[in-house]
């Protein structure tokens, strides 16, 4: 298998004091967390805790109503999502969004638009130059479906496929922009417990073969603790524990946040079950 060389180089992506109000309702208060190159990094915490807000300033869909976002030395707190996808941060979504009476080729062809050096026109009229670097674009897009195993796909309309093959097409498209560091949001939900292993070694593969961080949003512990380096613990808006799985599975105010129960209980109860890698089948 060929391995994608990448064209964006490993940049650490930093949240700064990240607040985001929503009228009065303060949805994310005073985070700061990095997320290091080459590794992966998980986003964590009960109903309502502010994930997916954190998701949407990181992307580009929320500005914050103060801190800042970096990936590197690049500033991407003002940047709109199409910016911040161009500067090498790609996304998955938690409600597949891929343009269903599309091929899942052409899919993975728009997404790598944003590369694209010809113009409209040239590329349009199919000028020599453009059709070269269309084809140089076809070539990639099946050395990435390859990577996530879609190549037998590649001629389907994306609305005809299984959620499983979906939720792989979705991960082929936010590799296409060659992204430096890839956010995830909730990538075994609803995928079945074969699925979901496959799924999680492949998370692996893109840390390990090409060198692109993630920063995942999930529900699922069992992915969590079994493939994230690093964890972010997230509460009622406001960061509560950082630190390895083991780490954080141990912590006090992380157990009492999941479960309600007094600080202090210890991953070996009975009550710590939800956060323990045993209790789905996501292991890879
Ligand atoms: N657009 C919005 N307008 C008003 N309040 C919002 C908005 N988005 C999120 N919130 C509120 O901010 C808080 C955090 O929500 P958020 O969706 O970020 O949490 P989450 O951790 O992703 O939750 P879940 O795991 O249930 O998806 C919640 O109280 C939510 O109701």
């Amino acid at each position: 298998m060929t391995t994608p060389p990448l064209t964006h180089q490993p940049r650490k992506l930093s949240a700064e004091g990240i607040t985001k109000t929503f009228g009065g309702v303060t949805a994310v208060s005073d985070v700061s967390f990095e997320v290091i190159p080459g590794t992966i990094h998980a986003l964590i915490g009960p109903n309502g805790a502010g994930k997916s807000t954190c998701f949407n300033v990181l992307t580009g869909v929320y500005r914050p109503t103060a801190g800042t976002v970096r990936l590197g030395d690049e500033m991407l707190t003002d940047c709109r999502p199409h910016e911040v996808a161009k500067l090498g941060v790609g996304r998955t979504f938690q409600n597949i969004a891929l343009a269903e009476r599309l091929s899942v080729r052409d899919n993975l062809m728009l997404a790598r638009h944003r590369l694209t050096r010809a113009g409209f026109v040239a590329t349009g009229l199919g000028l020599p130059g453009a059709r070269r670097e269309q084809r140089r674009h076809l070539e990639r897009v099946r050395e990435i479906a390859e990577f996530v195993g879609v190549t037998h796909l590649l001629s389907q309309p994306t609305g005809t496929l299984s959620y499983g093959d979906q939720k792989r097409v979705e991960l082929a498209r936010a590799l296409c922009i060659e992204p430096s560091v890839l956010l995830l949001d909730e990538p075994v939900a609803g995928l079945n417990a074969s699925e979901s292993r496959h799924m999680a070694r492949q998370i692996l593969d893109i840390r390990d073969q090409l060198g692109v961080s993630v920063l995942l949003v999930e529900h699922d512990m069992g992915l969590v603790m079994s493939i994230a380096d690093r964890v972010t613990v997230l509460d009622f808006g406001r960061l509560i524990a950082e630190g390895t799985p083991a780490h954080v599975q141990q912590d006090p105010a992380v157990l009492s946040a999941y479960l309600g129960t007094a600080a202090g209980a210890t991953s070996g109860d009975q009550s710590s079950a939800p956060l323990t890698s045993s209790t789905t089948g996501s292991t890879p």
